[in-house]
């Protein structure tokens, strides 16, 4: 009993109204296999770089990750699929269920950056209509190796209408601003085709209408 219990609850409270707020999206990373998906993945989730070996992944994977958008606690729910060829049945199944795509490709491979057309195909024909997508050049620590220039990458972005980032999931470059950047995406109105994003003092935001509520984005 006694003023522990009281605040205790009061902490309780206070943690289930932050709990409500919490809305889920569904996030997929996309590409080819060895783009740095992986890698990616566990640089925004524990800021940590894996580097060695490379383990192919296998099917798909998840993790979770809480960002705060606008304000608002946002849960993202991220996928890590397999790049490999032999896995896309697995990874096709899964194109329905995201809200938002992140396709990377990497700046060291020209493959890689050639198959993101492809990749927006079988994107276009598999995944929601309202999906959010984001093209990401990663890799871009590397000087030395680099073929893809940071313009053709902005260049194909602007032809297919996505916003555009080129990323680091070694250094952690732009990673975790990716991710925010796509929770701010689905404040963008449906009509724009280009997100406008400001670095101001308090994190990223975009230019456009914030639309959180829309049912078919945001699961409560
Ligand atoms: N220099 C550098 N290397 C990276 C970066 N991201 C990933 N790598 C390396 O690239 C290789 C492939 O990374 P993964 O994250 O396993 O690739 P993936 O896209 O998940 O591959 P699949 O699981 O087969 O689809 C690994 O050897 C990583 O260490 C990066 O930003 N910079």
């Amino acid at each position: 009993g006694g003023p522990g219990l009281k605040s205790r609850r009061k902490e309780e409270l206070k943690e289930g109204r932050q709990r409500s707020e919490l809305t889920v999206s569904q996030v997929m990373l996309l590409g080819d296999s060895g783009v740095g998906k992986t890698c990616f993945l566990i640089q925004f989730k524990d800021r940590a770089f894996l580097s060695g070996t490379f383990l192919a992944t296998v099917g798909i994977d998840f993790r979770n990750k809480v960002v705060r958008v606008d304000g608002v606690n946002v849960k993202l729910q991220i996928w890590d699929t397999a790049g490999q060829e032999r896995f896309r049945s697995v990874t096709h199944a899964y194109y329905r269920e995201a809200q938002a795509l992140l396709l990377l490709y990497d700046i060291t491979n020209r493959t890689s950056f050639d198959n993101v057309r492809a990749w927006l195909t079988e994107v276009y024909e598999n995944a929601h209509k309202d999906v959010v997508i984001m093209l990401l050049g990663n890799k871009s620590d590397v000087t030395g190796s680099r073929v893809i220039r940071k313009e053709d990458g902005e260049s194909l972005a602007k032809e297919y209408g996505v916003p555009f980032m080129e990323t680091s999931a070694k250094t952690g470059m732009n990673v975790e601003l990716a991710f925010v950047a796509i929770g701010n995406l689905f404040c963008i109105p449906k009509t724009s085709t280009t997100a406008l994003f400001h670095n101001t003092s308090e994190g990223l935001r975009c230019e456009g209408t914030c639309c959180h509520q829309r049912q078919n984005i945001w699961v409560h």
